[in-house]
């Protein structure tokens, strides 16, 4: 299905700088928005629900499971996370473009359904930087970790499978090539509509 709004999706191991790329990114780019997903995972410190996460029990992740509520939904570090059909479809049928941090299994289910969807990978420079960042972060007990550490090297071999891989070593430079992907895809997009709309007032049909 071909919406006027863009979807773009953000996936990377625990640890990488995706929620900060997408935080920057919100704050320079309003045509952007996020979508909020759901989870049955607790909400760290400074998180609050409806902004960071919807934080749901294991009980309501069913009903909405059940009910059809999510267009995608996957386990994730002994949790489970999922995108509501609300949190995307009305807005990029409005023509928003819509921006999902999610994870490898969820980006690869959004692409069999929005075909156009663009798929974007953040890889850390090495491990040693993954593991400064996951501890200096300061959220996450030792325990887990060494669970998204684990889980990373398997996220890691998925990025081959995205449209494009930003390495977040610098993050300004990072976040110039996530601008930089928003802005062709904009562009892409518009040529396109532009050229068929053309295209269909020459044949004289609607
Ligand atoms: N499939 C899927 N994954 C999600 C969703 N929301 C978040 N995730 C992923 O779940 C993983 C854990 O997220 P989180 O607990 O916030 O930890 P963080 O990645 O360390 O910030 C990350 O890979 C997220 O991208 C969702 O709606 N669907
Ligand atoms: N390019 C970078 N250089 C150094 N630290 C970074 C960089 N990008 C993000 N960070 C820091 O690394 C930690 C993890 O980033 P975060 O955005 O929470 O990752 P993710 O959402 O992928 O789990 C945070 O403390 C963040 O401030």
């Amino acid at each position: 299905m071909d919406y006027p709004g863009n979807l773009f999706v953000v996936a990377a191991p625990s640890g990488a700088g995706k929620s900060s790329l997408v935080k920057a990114l919100l704050e320079l780019d309003s045509r952007v928005q996020p979508s909020v997903s759901h989870t049955t995972r607790p909400p760290r410190g400074q998180e609050k629900h409806g902004r960071e996460y919807f934080f749901v029990s294991a009980d309501e992740f069913d009903q909405m499971v059940l009910a059809g509520a999510f267009v995608e939904w996957a386990h994730v570090h002994g949790q489970r996370y999922g995108t509501s059909r609300k949190a995307i479809e009305e807005r990029i049928a409005q023509g928003a473009d819509v921006i999902l941090e999610i994870d490898f299994q969820g980006a690869l289910q959004i692409k069999r359904i929005f075909a156009n969807a663009v798929l974007i990978f953040i890889l850390p420079p090495s491990w040693e930087e993954l593991r400064s960042r996951l501890e200096r972060r300061g959220e996450d007990s030792p325990e887990v970790i060494e669970v998204r550490l684990k889980n990373a090297a398997v996220e890691m071999t998925q990025a081959r499978e995205f449209d494009f891989v930003i390495i977040n070593e610098l993050f300004e430079r990072a976040l110039f090539d996530l601008k930089a992907i928003v802005h062709a895809q904009r562009l892409k997009f518009s040529a396109q509509r532009r050229a068929r709309a053309d295209t269909f007032k020459a044949l004289n049909i609607s």
